[in-house]
């Protein structure tokens, strides 16, 4: 397992939940190429059930990769269980929400239409509908065609149609971005009740300052796990006043380290 900047490692939440069984998410050794480069360099990672995770790291460090994998969408080496499925497969497909920075809706339908569509995909799992578009802020929207939203508000269609799915696991690519304040804590508050109610949550974003509201935090650069921690134990141990400066400080310890391994 990788030793990261602070001296701990990137693995297991808690060791009473550690290993395939206990994890909704259990990753070791995840390699993966794209266009002939390796981007991801052998990753570890168990999230705990019923949890929140922030990956944060710069643009182009392989979060998106990442999510990719879990969701069954990305070929990889390694081994790599969600839900205690492989990527990808019926057992776990359905019960996977998966929300990219593109949002993915049908632009014709309105928002209420196509979360009707959703909710049928879903099934016997789904959540009431009325109650998915007040979570994300879209009820005075909810009978206008997507197609005239602005592009915060189709991010949200694609979120609440996540949402009415009722996933188990909800991997979530920048959701926050582009949305007001108001609506940016709403949305972390019903992430949070998600959790509560059982459902894991791993969701990427560029803005430290959300590390505050996750469960832990797992800080990624250049296709590597720096760090698994908790913002506050991310402050406190770096001695940073804030979260942009403890990731600079966690990038230059990664670096020395990295330099005194080398030599
Ligand atoms: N099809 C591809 N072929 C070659 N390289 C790729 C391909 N797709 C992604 N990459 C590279 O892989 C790296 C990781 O990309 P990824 O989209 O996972 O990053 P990210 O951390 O999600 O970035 P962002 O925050 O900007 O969305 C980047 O350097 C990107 O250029």
């Amino acid at each position: 397992m990788m030793k990261n900047g602070l001296g701990a490692v990137a693995g297991p939440a808690d060791p009473a939940v550690a290993g395939a069984v206990g994890s909704a998410v259990h990753v070791r050794g995840l390699r993966v190429r794209r266009g002939g480069t390796e981007i991801l360099h052998g990753l570890d990672l168990d999230l705990r059930p019923g949890s929140i995770t922030g990956l944060l790291g710069p643009s182009g460090c392989g979060k998106t990769t990442l999510m990719r994998v879990l969701v069954g969408v990305q070929r990889y080496d390694g081994e790599v269980r969600v839900l205690g499925e492989r990527p990808g497969t019926p057992a776990v497909r359905g019960r996977i929400g998966y929300v990219t920075q593109a949002a993915a809706v049908y632009k014709d339908l309105t928002a209420r239409q196509n979360l009707r569509y959703f909710a049928a995909l879903a099934g016997a799992r789904a959540r009431d509908i009325d109650e998915a578009l007040d979570t994300v802020g879209l009820t005075g929207l909810a009978d206008r065609r997507v197609s005239t939203f602005s592009g915060g508000e189709t991010g949200r269609v694609s979120l609440a149609c996540a949402l009415v799915a009722g996933p188990e696991l909800l991997v979530l690519d920048e959701p926050t971005v582009g949305l007001d304040p108001l609506t940016r804590e709403g949305l972390w508050a019903t992430f949070r009740e998600l959790a509560d109610a059982g459902a894991t949550l791993l969701i990427s974003s560029h803005v430290m300052d959300e590390a505050f509201h996750c469960d832990r935090v797992l800080l990624m650069r250049s296709g590597r796990f720096l760090a698994y921690t908790t913002a506050s134990e991310l402050l406190e141990r770096t001695g940073a006043d804030t979260l942009d400066a403890a990731f600079l400080d966690v990038v230059r310890r990664a670096g020395r380290t990295e330099q005194g391994e080398g030599q």
